[in-house]
């Protein structure tokens, strides 16, 4: 256990908790209290803290700490700036008045204070403040685990898909209908099954464990692989496999197989390996490609009778469509997960303390890609730029420009 500035850290723990509620995850540190001056003392060795563990980090890691209900004290926010200025800014809100007796300043800066610090472990196992050196590299028991977890999710991948083959071919499905639900639930399934990759869930819960590996995303990106293998064999006819044919394609051609198929499981192997679960980038863009282009479709072909004016074959409800649920499903339905209520994926990931966002900051930027995946698929797409393409690399561009890495 770490013994900084006087405070044994579970004192300061549980300090936090009698003066406030905090909430400390593997990224960050989120102090709300109730302005007691107390609390700026202990916020002020919690920065001091962060800045041991800052000087432990790689060039390219940077941190997150969230104080709310703590005025961003001056030396609170030099801490910082001094650590990282390009890429730090100190996230709080003052939005409680400090107790009369605080010493500590004389007044609370501006309300409503908002930047932020972000904190992720791109490429590097996360160092929980309160936890010991780094963990070593893959154990063999990790290694088993992600291989089971590989195992497991290729298997669900397989029933996945097997399942709406047999409601096609039981013609109790339209063919058509059948295509866009595995569209827009394959990759959704398979990015919630990515905290299962070297990250026991339950040692999360017991004690913040690292959530952030590096071999994790190529065991993970295996299933797509394997997925995209199979739809090359049978693209090509080199094997046969008309229950897959007649779940995925449009007509139930095989070579159907070897365009939006394929090119939504490599999207898919792409955001796996490059974004992972350190960055908001992949996540949002397969919201767009899976849940946004997916349903804009369903909703489009059912509803779309009012067409765009600049586009005879996509409509205004399926536009429509793209934009809200490429939104929900990225951030879910409010902004403020304080008073709201989140459940989109990126609020997920949070869950597991894979990155921490300002949600209201969040939502608007979300918001923006959106609208710029909802654009580039409305637009005419030809045999070689599927929307499976068009949308998701659109949607990493904006997400990229709003988010950083
Ligand atoms: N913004 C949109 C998108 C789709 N559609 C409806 O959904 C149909 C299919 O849309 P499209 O994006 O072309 O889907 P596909 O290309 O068939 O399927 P995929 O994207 O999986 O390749 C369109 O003809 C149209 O009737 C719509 O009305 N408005
Ligand atoms: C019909 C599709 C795109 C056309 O727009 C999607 C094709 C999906 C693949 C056939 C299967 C992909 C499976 C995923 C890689 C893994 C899903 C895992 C999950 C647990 C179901």
């Amino acid at each position: 256990m770490l013994q900084k500035s006087g405070f044994k850290i579970s004192s300061v723990k549980c300090l936090f908790f009698k003066l406030g509620r905090a909430v400390l995850t593997t990224e960050s540190f989120e102090l709300s209290t109730n302005g007691d001056s107390r609390a700026l003392i202990l916020a002020l060795a919690v920065s001091k803290l962060f800045l041991e563990v800052e000087s432990s980090l790689s060039p390219t890691q940077t941190m997150t700490l969230l104080l709310r209900g703590v005025p961003a004290l001056p030396s609170v926010r030099s801490n910082f700036y001094l650590v990282r200025p390009h890429v730090c800014s100190i996230s709080t809100s003052s939005d409680l008045p400090l107790s009369s007796s605080s010493s500590l300043s004389p007044k609370p800066l501006r309300p409503a204070l908002r930047d932020r610090i972000f904190y992720r472990a791109p490429y590097a196992s996360l160092r929980h403040p309160f936890s010991s050196p780094p963990t070593p590299r893959a154990a063999p028991g990790d290694v088993l685990q992600d291989a089971g977890a590989t195992a497991a999710v290729l298997a669900g991948a397989y029933a996945f898909v097997f399942s709406f083959e047999y409601l096609a071919r039981r013609k109790l499905i339209q063919q058509n209908l059948s295509r866009k639900l595995v569209h827009v639930f394959s990759g959704l399934l398979f990015m919630v099954s990515w905290p299962i990759f070297r990250y026991p869930f339950a040692l999360y819960l017991i004690s913040l464990q690292d959530s952030t590996s590096t071999e994790a995303r190529y065991f993970a990106s295996l299933v797509p692989l394997v997925n995209c293998l199979r739809l090359v064999i049978h693209g090509l006819s080199l094997a046969s496999d008309e229950g897959l044919i007649k779940s995925v394609t449009r007509e139930g051609k095989p070579e159907e197989l070897l365009r939006g198929p394929l090119y939504y499981v490599l999207v898919l192997i792409l955001c796996a390996l490059v974004f992972w679960r350190e960055s908001p980038v992949g996540v949002i863009s397969l919201a767009m490609m899976c849940g946004g282009d997916g349903v804009a479709d369903i909703i489009g072909r059912r509803f779309g009778s009012i067409k765009l004016p600049y586009n005879q074959h996509k409509s205004w409800a399926g536009s429509i469509s793209m934009f809200i649920f490429g939104f929900l499903i990225s951030i879910g339905c409010a902004s403020n997960h304080h008073r709201g209520y989140i459940n989109g994926m990126l609020y997920y990931y949070s869950i597991f303390g894979y990155f921490q966002l300002d949600w209201a900051w969040t939502v608007r930027k979300v918001a923006l890609v959106s609208l710029v995946a909802t654009v580039v698929e409305s637009l005419s797409t030809t045999d070689v730029i599927d929307d499976n393409i068009s949308v998701p690399l659109v949607s990493m561009a904006a997400a990229f420009v709003s988010f950083g890495y």
